[in-house]
């Protein structure tokens, strides 16, 4: 209660002196802020020094509003980080202290707004960059694909066109060398044809030639003909002459006779005739003159005429030589006539073969040009396709470029987000710090049917600012007590409203811190309930469950930062210093039966000893250990446990939890990317009921396992309280369940411990006594101490 008011007027105080110091934090906020370029897109940024000047109690109300328009550089949360209570000032002042404490609480949760909100544009840039780049990689697989399947197909036509062509090239080939065959063919024929109409020609001349002789020949024939005749003529006439002549020398000798008779007569008139003797001798001689000229003539002709007789018979041996030639020649050329006509059919047959050659070489040049044509429209689809594929190229190097900028980008924001993890890792510790490493929560179950009817609850919660959410009070023989923890969670709190509050802790296990998180109470209170729930209501799952399945969820979202994580569970139970394996397979074998001495055993290895390692990591030898990959694989091992449990507490005729049940989740975690590595550690412990000594009225056996459990959790107690002092001497071995805690207990190590309490006024005791055990170490934890709560003394006596 004097701490209540001590901490009211310290608060108010802090209020005033507060203002002061908000001022020059506000300065210097405006300065920074001034300094600071505005985010694009976004709001103006508020000064921080206008959230000062709210109430500083009114966090809520702030919150709201201001949340939003906060922002924060790396300098000044690293500044908000490293700030330090000057805790030589107000050393003896608790109030300004606390204020201070909460000012920067207040601020530190600002600056974890103001991170979350840019953790979660950068996730969100982080989604839509990578919604992005998948889109754009599917749309440059899709665009790929098209490519690859235009690329077949055009490759399939190339390759088709390609087969047609060089078949058509063969054809074509084949054709041309036909071509050229029939050309030589033709020429051939054309040359034998043109040798053939040369030769007929030459025959054609000869012939002409032949003829010609012949006509002249002939000509020849007939004029010698001609000179035969007219030599015959003349050799007639020259015979007629002759005849004429020889009458002539007849009449001539007949007048010569008369002559010579009229010689005689004239001899007789001789003398007178002698001169015309004379005279006639003159002219015998002139006739013997012209007669051997005659002769001469006639031999000349005679000899003319044989020599025209000669030529005759030349010419006649030449005519028939000439028309033997003729003959012969006729012959050649009915021969070459022969000849010509088989060559002209030859011909023909060759020049329709020719023509039907070049009809082929047409309709083929027709196909060829057809052809051509089909290889030229292909050539130009072809060459279109290429334009296509340069063009989908381009687009795809477009797209490979920008699926680059946007992995680079990707990479930056990851960068950006591993950085930020890092921040929000070190904002989470610290403000789970400033909370406090070892806080305490008390739960206050509702009134069951089993706890009678028209019973009132001795348990109230007060409504002032600074006890809101905070307080209890407690209603004993007509006294009320009033306690305050780090948070109250009324009857009405559902399990997820009291998930909400340890949710920070389980990401600590994850970030790799070592966590404890216990439920403490008097039996019947609801630790079970708050611990396991009944993990087959979704509603009502229990603090383990949820964890659990929160642990998945985030390991899985972090896998995209590059994080895997290694689970492993285990489940034992402490009954009375005694460690059972509840994942064990074979139940009997997993009770501890080893003789021990202050929970150590005595001597040799045996089964359940517990070991430390150097790097802090506990083992129990023989333990079960399982790797869970999964939240069901989880939610079997607990179904598997639960039972274990309830068959053990069965055996030993129990209806309420008289063991410590430890669930242990190793979480080891490595970072792909950053090389990071994490080992974080996750304890859920179910205590076993505290009860009086007073009230359990036991005996024997049963009064030892109380003292024994008395013992265990006063030892727990006594190790929270010097954790919080920060003593150097830890009371670790004094029961199993602290030894077994011991490398999770202290320094960077996270301890929440949740108080049970029912609030029937048959309880009233109990939760009296848990409410002042858990005060105890609330006060230590705050540092108030320990002898001034005056509940320790109390709780002590009550436990132990
Ligand atoms: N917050 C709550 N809301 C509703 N029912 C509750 C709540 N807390 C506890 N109960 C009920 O109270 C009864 C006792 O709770 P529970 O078994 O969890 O107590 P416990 O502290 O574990 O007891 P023990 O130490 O004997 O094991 C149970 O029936 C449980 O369902």
């Amino acid at each position: 209660m004097a701490s209540r008011v001590e901490k009211k007027s310290l608060r108010s105080f802090s209020n005033k002196k507060g203002s002061a110091e908000e001022e020059i934090f506000s300065d210097k906020r405006r300065r920074i802020g001034s300094e600071r370029m505005e985010r694009p897109g976004g709001r103006a940024r508020a000064p921080l020094g206008a959230l000062n000047k709210t109430d500083a109690n009114d966090v809520s109300s702030t919150n709201a509003s201001d949340c939003t328009s906060v922002d924060f550089t790396k300098e000044e949360v690293e500044a908000l980080l490293n700030e330090k209570i000057n805790t030589k000032e107000n050393r003896y002042d608790n109030k300004k202290k606390m204020d201070q404490m909460g000012d920067l609480i207040k601020r530190l949760k600002l600056c974890l707004r103001w991170f979350k909100r840019v953790e979660e544009v950068h996730i969100q840039d982080k989604e839509k960059f990578q919604t992005d780049l998948q889109s754009a990689e599917n749309k440059c697989l899709h665009t790929e694909n098209e490519m690859n399947i235009k690329i077949a197909e055009l490759d399939e036509i190339i390759s088709n066109l390609r087969v047609t062509i060089s078949s058509l090239e063969e054809r074509i080939a084949k054709e041309e060398s036909d071509k050229l065959e029939a050309i030589a063919c033709y020429r051939k024929e054309q040359e034998a044809r043109s040798a053939a109409e040369q030769m007929q020609v030459s025959v054609s001349t000869e012939l002409e030639r032949v003829r010609e002789e012949k006509s002249a020949a002939e000509r020849k024939a007939i004029s010698n003909e001609d000179l035969y005749k007219r030599s015959q003529e003349y050799n007639i006439s020259l015979q007629q002459y002759n005849s004429r002549l020889q009458s002539d020398l007849e009449t001539t000798n007949e007048a010569h006779k008369r002559l010579e008779t009229e010689k005689a007569t004239i001899v007789e008139n001789l003398s007178n005739v002698r001169g015309h003797n004379k005279a006639l001798q003159d002219q015998l001689a002139s006739l013997k003159a012209s007669q051997d000229e005659a002769a001469r003539q006639k031999e000349m002709l005679a000899n003319e005429n044989k020599c025209l007789r000669e030529d005759l018979k030349q010419i006649r041996d030449d005519r028939d030589h000439k028309q033997l030639q003729v003959q012969a020649l006729t012959g050649e050329v009915a021969k070459y006539k022969e000849y010509t006509g088989k060559s002209c059919a030859q011909l023909d047959t060759l020049m329709i073969k020719t023509n039907a050659l070049e009809e082929m070489c047409s309709s083929q040049r027709d196909q060829i040009n057809m052809l051509q044509q089909q290889l030229i429209a292909e050539k130009e689809r072809l060459k279109m396709a290429d334009l296509s594929a340069s063009e989908t190229r381009t687009v795809f190097e477009d797209q490979k470029r920008i699926i680059h900028e946007l992995q680079e980008r990707l990479a930056e924001k990851e960068i950006q987000v591993i950085e930020g993890d890092k921040l929000r890792k070190k904002l989470h510790n610290t403000i789970l710090e400033l909370k406090g490493n070892i806080r305490v929560f008390c739960r206050v179950r509702p009134l069951l049917p089993d706890d009678g009817p028209g019973i009132d609850m001795v348990v109230s919660y007060p409504t002032s600012t600074e006890a809101l959410d905070r307080g209890i009070e407690l209603l004993q023989n007509g006294q009320k007590y009033p306690f305050t923890f780090d948070k109250v969670f009324n009857h009405e709190a559902s399990q997820q409203d009291v998930f909400i509050e340890i949710s920070q802790l389980v990401q600590s296990a994850l970030d790799g811190y070592k966590v404890c998180i216990f439920a403490y109470g008097q039996t019947g209170s609801g630790k079970t309930y708050t611990m396991m729930g009944r993990p087959d209501a979704p509603d009502l799952k229990g603090l383990i469950p949820r964890s659990l399945e929160q642990i998945f969820q985030i390991s899985q979202t972090l896998k995209d930062q590059g994080w895997t994580y290694k689970m492993q569970a285990s489940v034992l139970e402490i009954y009375n210093e005694t460690i059972r394996d509840l994942l064990s397979s074979n139940r009997s074998s997993g009770i501890d039966s080893i003789r021990t001495e202050n929970g150590v055993p005595v001597s040799g290895k045996q089964p359940y000893t517990i070991m430390h390692d150097v790097n802090g990591n506990t083992q129990v030898s023989d333990l079960t250990i399982k790797s869970v990959c999964s939240a069901n694989e989880i939610s079997d091992l607990l179904q598997q446990a639960a039972q274990s449990r309830s068959v053990g507490r069965t055996h030993m005729n129990e209806q309420s939890s008289r063991s410590h049940f430890v669930f242990t989740l190793r979480i080891s975690g490595n970072n792909e990317k950053t090389g990071q590595h994490v080992q974080g550690v996750l304890n859920l412990i179910d205590l076993a009921g505290s009860e009086r000594l007073s009230r359990s009225g036991a005996t024997g056996e049963r009064l030892k396992e109380t003292q024994a459990i008395n013992k265990s959790l006063s030892s727990l107690s006594d190790v929270i309280f010097a954790l919080a002092k920060k003593q150097d001497h830890i009371p670790f071995r004094n029961s199993k369940l602290t030894y077994l805690l011991q490398p999770c207990l202290g320094g960077d190590s996270k301890t929440l411990m949740f108080v049970n309490i029912s609030p029937d006024p048959s309880s009233s005791g109990e939760s009296l006594c848990s409410l002042r055990f858990a005060a105890g170490v609330n006060a230590c934890e705050i540092g108030i101490p320990r002898r001034q709560t005056s509940t320790r003394s109390f709780d002590s006596r009550s436990i132990t």
